[in-house]
């Protein structure tokens, strides 16, 4: 079994950057969704990706984006893969060629087997909890929910925080998982302890 892939989302900071990659993070995200609170303009986003060292990936993250937003993001800042965290069909998705990651709002009645094959050309799909307001909400769901086969890589998201994510990493064996608000201080402020924290639970999970 190989081990879980981690990505910390939302950063907003160079120190955070640098607790991230120091901890073993494999991916960071940076948020281009305006009303977030982990919004990072453009500028800024070009600055904390050229922290980011050769093998860990910034991904970019875009909620229901016009494209050609996505297209700017593009052309400033070294983005190598991008997640759709918001309503954007497979075609809006696939038209900027980038790999990419679809973020499913999973709450009862969701059908995620429906959900992946509308999604064809992803890497992989990121399930996350349904919350007002897109993401980012630190809410877990119920994992049971989870389909046996989704058929392509799938990314826990969701709540998670170093207190849980060992048991979520036992229960649904994902290919990654993805944290923002478990490892925050503050709305868009990295804790540095609490990124290693998580870290050495996802690791302790994969034994
Ligand atoms: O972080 C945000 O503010 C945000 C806003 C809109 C859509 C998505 C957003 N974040 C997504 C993530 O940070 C993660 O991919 C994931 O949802 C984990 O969030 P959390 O439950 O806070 O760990």
């Amino acid at each position: 079994m190989s081990r879980t892939r981690i990505k910390i989302c939302g950063l907003t900071r160079a120190e955070d950057v640098h607790a991230a990659v120091e901890a073993g993070a494999d991916a960071i995200g940076l948020v281009f969704y305006p009303p977030s609170p982990r919004f990072v303009a453009f500028e800024r986003a070009a600055e904390l990706a050229a922290l980011v060292p050769p093998f860990v990936t910034t991904v970019g993250l875009f909620v229901n984006p016009d494209p050609a937003y996505v297209q700017q993001a593009l052309a400033q800042v070294p983005l190598q893969l991008l997640q759709f965290h918001g309503d954007e069909a497979e075609g809006v998705c696939a038209g900027f060629g980038r790999p990419w990651i679809k973020a499913a709002r999973v709450r009862p009645g969701v059908d995620l087997v429906e959900f992946s094959a509308s999604h064809p050309s992803a890497s992989g799909l990121l399930l996350d909890a349904f919350v007002e307001g897109y993401g980012g909400g630190g809410k877990v769901f119920d994992w049971s929910l989870i389909p046996e086969r989704l058929g392509r890589p799938l990314i826990l998201s969701g709540g998670l925080d170093p207190d849980n994510v060992a048991e979520a990493v036992r229960r649904v064996r994902p290919w990654a998982v993805d944290v923002s608000s478990g490892v925050e201080s503050g709305k868009g402020i990295k804790d540095a302890a609490r990124i290693a924290a998580f870290v050495a639970g996802v690791r302790n999970a994969d034994g």
